[in-house]
């Protein structure tokens, strides 16, 4: 058994990527991948991804989110369907598993993302609480995957905007789940002193 498995607790993480061009082979999904590269460089924790590519259905989507917190997943990230256009449901479909509402994700999404491009605005991407899972959603373009999670840093490495997932481990502490650390020159976890473990050496 490696040292990692010793010392951190494994986390099942489900990643969604919502696309009618990439579930129909239209162009090769780059959604997924880019999840698990981000996550893999993120986490110390194993993690076992479940993964789905499927079109902008509402009721798919929905389906889809249902099955990966029955499944076990402590988190869930969405890419893609967060826009304006007709088929862009992906936040009805969220919204539709709800149990809980956590806006705060949407409001910093959309603030970070700001930084990148002025069509920021037009993301109505959202996350939710559903059982002992947190739901989130990040828009479809894949570099803005990265770009969400870890926020705006300068050449040195200085972080100038927090991305979302300086949060989700604290988040999931709280709703029961496993404890997520992170490494640091990825991104940097956010806990209360109070909430933060002493790793054994
Ligand atoms: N899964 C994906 N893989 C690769 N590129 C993607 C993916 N999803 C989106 N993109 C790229 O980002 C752009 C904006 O994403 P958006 O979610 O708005 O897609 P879309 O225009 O609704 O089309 P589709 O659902 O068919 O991907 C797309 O036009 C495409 O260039
Ligand atoms: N960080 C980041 N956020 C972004 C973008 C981006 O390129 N980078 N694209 C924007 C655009 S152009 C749109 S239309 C919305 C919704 O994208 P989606 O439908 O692909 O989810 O996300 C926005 N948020």
């Amino acid at each position: 058994m490696s040292q990692d498995t010793v010392r951190y607790e494994a986390v099942r993480i489900g990643i969604v990527s919502v696309s009618d061009r990439a579930s129909a082979g239209v162009y090769v999904d780059q959604g997924l991948p880019a999840l698990k590269d981000w996550l893999t460089r993120a986490l110390l924790n194993p993690i076992s991804f479940d993964e789905r590519l499927i079109p902008d259905e509402q009721d798919g989507i929905s389906a889809a989110l249902i099955a990966l917190v029955d499944a076990g997943c402590s988190l869930v990230l969405t890419t893609g369907g967060t826009g304006p256009s007709l088929r862009d449901v992906t936040p009805e479909a969220t919204q539709a598993v709800a149990h809980r509402d956590m806006p705060g994700f949407g409001e910093q999404m959309r603030q970070i993302s700001l930084q990148f491009v002025p069509t920021a605005i037009l993301s109505r991407q959202c996350a939710v609480l559903r059982d002992k899972s947190l739901i989130i959603n990040l828009p479809g373009q894949p570099k803005a995957i990265a770009e969400t999670l870890e926020g705006l840093k300068d050449a040195q490495g200085t972080q100038l905007v927090n991305g979302i997932f300086a949060a989700v481990p604290y988040c999931i502490d709280l709703i029961g789940g496993p404890y997520l650390e992170t490494r640091d020159e990825v991104c940097t976890a956010f806990r209360p002193k109070s909430a933060r473990r002493v790793q054994p050496a």
